[in-house]
């Protein structure tokens, strides 16, 4: 099967410091992964350059064939970890940009899960809690047909009951062939939707298993894991 997403010896600099060293992976489609790391550990880097919003140093990512670009955002889905919509727009505006601006992008399922979220077409941005605003980007992240979804730091504000729902519909709504790289702290909410993990630690990628490998090998749950590799 051709990968959806390979990225070798992927290297990105601020100056002399290295925020993302050699990095190198693939993701096959169908596959839900999450990006693993401690503050600072290179997660953002790692997906800014893939949405295209940033350049590499060295290195190479493609994503199904083609390298980061004009090309490549039309089929891949960017939630960035701090919002670029403005304010005193409406949902319903939101989603009238959105269904211009993207050939992919599903009304029906944007309008259905601001529906089930209890979210009102009528509301502006600037009039929603920070969970609500978090809510709306993932509707309007998620409500595309992309053959890929890279989301940053997703359900962090999200309540509880939200936060299951969201998981439950990432998992049951997205194409088989479609695949999710999903950077997150909420480890023990998000393990349970994870095909496989990508550790990063100081720009490094340290691991990357399936799941279910590493709590047979290492006889825990992922979150556990992950305290035990970052305690310091
Ligand atoms: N524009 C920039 N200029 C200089 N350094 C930067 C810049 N952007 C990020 N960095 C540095 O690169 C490193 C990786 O940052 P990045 O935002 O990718 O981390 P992260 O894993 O997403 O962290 P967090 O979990 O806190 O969001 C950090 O040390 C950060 O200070």
């Amino acid at each position: 099967m051709t990968p959806i997403l390979t990225c070798e010896h992927l290297t990105k600099t601020y100056g002399i410091f290295c925020a993302l060293d050699d990095v190198s992976f693939t993701i096959e489609p169908g596959k839900i992964v999450g990006l693993l790391g401690e503050n600072g550990a290179g997660k953002s880097t790692l997906l800014k350059i893939l949405a295209g919003m940033l350049t590499k140093t060295s290195g190479s990512a493609q994503i199904a064939g083609n390298e980061p670009g004009v090309l490549t955002k039309s089929y891949v889905s960017y939630l960035p970890d701090k919002s670029y919509l403005q304010e005193w727009m409406k949902l319903s505006d939101l989603f009238t940009l959105f269904s211009g601006f993207f050939a992919d992008f599903d009304l029906q399922k944007a309008q259905g899960m601001a529906k089930d979220l209890g979210l009102s077409e009528k509301a502006r941005l600037k009039a929603m809690s920070k969970g609500m605003q978090e809510k709306v980007h993932l509707i309007l992240t998620m409500s595309r047909r992309a053959k890929l979804y890279l989301l940053d730091e997703p359900i962090g504000g999200v309540d509880p009951a939200a936060r299951d729902y969201i998981l439950d519909t990432i998992l049951t709504n997205f194409s088989e062939d479609a695949s999710i790289l999903i950077s997150t702290h909420m480890i023990a909410d998000v393990e349970q939707i994870l095909d496989e993990a990508i550790f990063l630690k100081q720009g490094k990628l340290i691991l990357h298993a399936p799941v279910d490998e590493l709590r047979e090998t290492h006889h825990q749950s992922v979150d556990a894991l992950f305290r035990e590799v970052y305690r310091s």
